[in-house]
């Protein structure tokens, strides 16, 4: 896991040997469990440390994240970027939400084994929990990464996130595309696209975006749509 660090520190991100011995068992777990559930189809360790925790941190780049603030990541799937933005960065409180269960099995293993604090898992749809009053406005930072396109994804994060917080989407060289009809939800949910940072993921020449959705008005009430209904985008 070395060459982890050797990488973040090319975006000014260095890890002590506690993250690093943390990485390396989240390593070895995922690929443990991949082997009886469908966690990721990308498993080589080289490919795992770039496309999964270099690209999670990235975002280190352009948001300063030694902070206690309370986050939450979307879909999170096998834990990107929740997990690796914890063991990097501590001090925030992370709600990892997903929609399938059993992947957050494998996630609370995760926080057992790596004795993770504040952080934890929840079983929800996005479009539900961003109607619950336990999530809705309630995290400074929203993240979510390869979910939904725009649109939908700020239908669902932006409910999350507190005025005055922000909405980060991780996106990919889609995104022109994408941004014609996320532009139109980000202003009726109450948001504004405040910057849009393009760079590659290290060590690739795959582009990765982060569109930066600031929160400047509560989100209507109408907003998320009951699942189903939010497959289209707001029209
Ligand atoms: C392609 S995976 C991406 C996982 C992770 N964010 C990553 O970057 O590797 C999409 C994840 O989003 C979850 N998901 C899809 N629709 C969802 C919804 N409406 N609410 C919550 N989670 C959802 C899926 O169960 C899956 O784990």
């Amino acid at each position: 896991m070395d060459r982890l660090n050797s990488i973040t520190k090319q975006f000014g991100l260095e890890l002590s040997d506690k993250q690093i011995e943390q990485f390396s068992k989240y390593y070895d777990i995922l690929v443990e469990w991949n082997k009886v559930m469908n966690l990721t189809a990308i498993t080589e360790k080289e490919d795992v440390i770039i496309k999964h925790f270099a690209d999670s941190l990235l975002l280190s780049k352009y948001k300063d994240l030694h902070e206690n603030i309370d986050v939450i990541d979307v879909g999170t799937g096998a834990g990107f970027p929740g997990i690796p933005l914890k063991i990097a960065f501590p001090e925030l409180n992370i709600t990892l939400m997903d929609s399938l269960n059993k992947r957050l099995k494998f996630l609370d293993e995760v926080i057992d084994e790596l004795g993770l604090q504040d952080i934890h898992t929840v079983h929800s749809r996005a479009e539900d929990g961003g109607r619950d009053e336990m999530h809705r406005e309630k995290y400074d930072l929203a993240v979510s990464r390869a979910v939904a396109n725009l649109a939908t994804l700020s239908e669902w994060c932006i409910p999350f996130v507190k005025p005055g917080g922000y909405f980060v989407s991780y996106k990919s060289n889609a995104l022109p595309e994408e941004m014609r009809d996320g532009k139109k939800a980000i202003r009726i949910l109450g948001g504004q696209v405040e910057n849009i940072f393009n760079t590659n993921i290290p060590e690739t020449n795959n582009q990765r975006s982060f569109v930066f959705v600031k929160k400047i008005a509560n989100t209507d009430n109408k907003y998320p749509r009951k699942a189903g209904a939010a497959k289209k985008p707001i029209a």
